[in-house]
């Protein structure tokens, strides 16, 4: 296991970054709903789910998103060199991604106790079993007993290592168009995580192939909005949980327990009034894509740089317009990072689509299989987004 240079991290949550950007382009001119179309199509097969309750479900899914997110944010306070390592991919992994996966599943399992249970998630023990993973793993056990010790609406036995290895292995299910799955990302955004910015715990339920439930966790994101120009200070009270039901709409509340409140996306079909989300790290998403595309809209306002699915929660309240993806080419987009941010803006009235605007297919297992990018904004502005990101892609194929 490589250990990567990370010095102690104390949370700065206010570090929303916005580079300069004003451009003063003129619109260009709708075009053809075709691909809108398409996704509309997949909206209406997805209401054929609107009947079911999934209530239960979905009082699970928060309970264990918000267990999660306590695990999370005592780690991020006191994040320790040693609980970074990188996995084979090199991505950065902490106790607390593991914490968080192990926490979830158990928390499903004992909620849904008659259900079959089908996990699709990030993590798996491979680097926990090794003898160098020892010492993680006794901390990761320790974390999770004392969340679930004092949450206290569960009476079991301390959990052991190996019930540990169990929880984060009961996500190797491979999802598929058929039956039930939990999708789970235990931290969206590690790299945001490790430096003390944004992240989202990201739980999803597909029902024969289609998203019906989403919950996002997002602890350090402001409950006011974090559009606009608006100046954000270390006084914000931060903490939002999003949650969607197919045909139910999307709610947020505080993490600490606030009454839900409905949340829409922006209405606005202005584009030049339209300020956008993207990446933090630019190495997951083209900024020089999105700033060719933000141009041949006239947007105005600078792009707010987060990590993490807390961009679709920012999304669904309208604290932005438009949500832009652009991996490198070749990057396989996994449906941990996309389904609970998918249904929580289409359900707030949003629409979310690949570079050809189709709507994503969670279907097909763990990757989407989708067109050069992803797009999230509203009906309206749908068209024109994708006019100016077909005309950006001809014009810098190199940005990708
Ligand atoms: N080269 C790459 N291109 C695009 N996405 C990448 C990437 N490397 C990692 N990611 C994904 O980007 C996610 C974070 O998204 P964002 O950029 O919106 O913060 C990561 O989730 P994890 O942090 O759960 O691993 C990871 O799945
Ligand atoms: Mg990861
Ligand atoms: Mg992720
Ligand atoms: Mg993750």
């Amino acid at each position: 296991m490589v250990i990567l240079n990370c010095s102690r991290v104390v949370p700065k949550i206010t570090s929303l970054s916005r580079p300069k950007f004003t451009n003063t382009q003129p619109l260009v001119s709708p075009v053809s709903r075709r691909a809108s179309r398409a996704v509309i199509v997949a909206a209406v097969a997805v209401s054929a789910f609107s009947s079911m309750s999934y209530d239960r479900e979905l009082a699970a899914a928060k309970k264990a998103a918000s267990l999660a997110a306590r695990l999370c944010q005592k780690v991020q306070k006191a994040l320790l060199q040693s609980d970074v390592q990188a996995k084979s991919d090199k991505s950065p992994v902490t106790v607390a991604d593991y914490g968080s996966q192990a926490l979830v599943s158990f928390v499903l399992e004992r909620e849904l106790p008659s259900d079959s249970f089908s996990l699709v998630a990030e993590e798996d023990s491979g680097d926990l079993r090794k003898e160098s993973g020892q010492e993680t793993l006794q901390r990761i056990t320790k974390l999770v007993n004392d969340t679930i010790v004092n949450d206290g609406s569960f009476s079991v036995p301390t959990l052991t290592m190996e019930d540990m290895l169990r929880a984060i292995d009961s996500g190797k299910s491979d999802g598929g168009s058929h039956g039930r799955h939990w999708v789970l990302d235990p931290i969206d955004g590690t790299k945001g995580f490790v430096r003390g910015d944004q992240y989202a715990i990201a739980l999803a339920l597909l029902d024969e192939g289609k998203v019906v439930l989403g919950v996002l966790a997002c602890p350090n994101l402001p409950l006011a909005s974090i559009g606009g120009n608006r100046l954000h200070s270390s006084h914000d009270e931060v903490g939002c949980l999003f949650f969607a039901k197919v045909g139910a709409g999307t709610y947020m509340q505080s993490l600490d327990g606030s009454s839900p409140i409905k949340v829409n996306v922006s209405t606005t079909d202005n584009s030049e009034e339209a300020s956008f989300f993207e990446s933090f790290e630019a190495a997951h998403s083209s900024h020089d894509l999105s700033s060719s595309i933000a141009k041949k809209l006239g947007v105005k306002a600078p792009p707010v740089r987060i990590d993490s699915q807390a961009k679709y929660g920012a999304l669904s309240r309208g604290d932005g317009a438009i949500y832009l993806r652009f991996p490198r080419k070749g990057y396989r987009e996994k449906i941990w990072d996309h389904a609970a941010g998918c249904i929580v803006v289409t359900e707030a009235g949003g629409v979310v689509a690949d570079a050809a605007g189709n709507p994503l297919d969670f279907s097909k297992g763990k990757y989407l299989d989708l067109d050069t990018g992803i797009l999230a904004t509203n009906e309206k502005l749908m068209p024109l987004l994708l006019k100016a990101v077909r005309e950006s892609l001809e014009e810098i194929p190199s940005a990708l």
